[in-house]
């Protein structure tokens, strides 16, 4: 489902990431921890397409991403991944119901059948009665599944989630990584997630550590 081979990065005169290779199942929850700095951030960003690696090849869904173009690339992004950031980096201006819609206008769909598809997100969320409010009127713990149903709305084969609990409280933590548990049962997403919290590395199927841009199987 996704295949990274020897993936190099380098910002400048410092090497990032140092020829990672790792493949990830479909349906499968993969977690990623590491000391700051161990790169993790850059090799979400380069599985997720939102960067490029410098060498080296990242294969998501069979498609050699490599191979696409700037505009395939973003088209490929919108409809196959799905990204849950530790800012949820939701537009304030738009209320919850429209922010959910925004990858799926970019992605052609109409409004009616945009926001047919994020009410049903929004109800599976528990956040239907919150869909008219805008992400200052939501809890840390609603703005961030605001941010799970956006990241879930073309249905995409991937979500890819950086540090989405560092934010939130324990409670709230403890909630969205049920929900990430939910969302593989419910739709065989495959997910991969960097965090610093131990707990939700501990939950996922599989481990993976990362020191000085080099990627292991974690051992407990
Ligand atoms: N755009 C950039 N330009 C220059 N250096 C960068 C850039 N992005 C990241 N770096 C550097 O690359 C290294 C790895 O950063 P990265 O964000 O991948 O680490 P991380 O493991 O995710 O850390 P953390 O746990 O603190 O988020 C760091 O030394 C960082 O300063």
């Amino acid at each position: 489902m996704i295949q990274a081979k020897e993936i190099v990065k380098s910002y400048g005169s410092l090497q990032v990431l140092k020829g990672v290779s790792v493949v990830i199942k479909k349906g499968e929850i993969v977690s990623v921890t590491g000391a700051s700095g161990a790169g993790k951030s850059t090799l979400l960003h380069i599985l997720s397409t939102i960067d490029r690696a410098d060498s080296g090849h990242v294969v998501v869904d069979g498609i050699d991403t490599g191979k696409l173009n700037d505009r395939k690339l973003a088209e490929f992004r919108n409809r196959k991944v799905g990204f849950v950031f530790q800012f949820h980096h939701l537009l304030p201006e738009f209320t919850a119901l429209e922010n959910v819609c925004i990858p799926a206008f970019i992605a052609g769909t109409g409004r009616r059948g945009a926001e047919l598809r994020a009410m049903e997100l929004l109800d599976f969320l528990n956040l239907k009665d919150r869909s008219s409010h805008k992400p200052s009127e939501l809890s840390g713990g609603e703005q961030q599944r605001i941010a799970v149903a956006r990241a879930l709305i073309n249905s995409p084969s991937v979500i890819m989630a950086d540090e989405p609990s560092g934010n939130l409280d324990s409670t709230n933590a403890r909630q969205l990584h049920q929900l990430f548990f939910e969302l593989r049962e419910k739709f065989s997403q495959t997910i991969l997630i960097v965090t610093h919290n131990e707990e939700l590395a501990e939950m996922a199927d599989r481990r993976l550590f990362m020191r000085d841009g080099l990627i292991f199987d974690h051992k407990t």
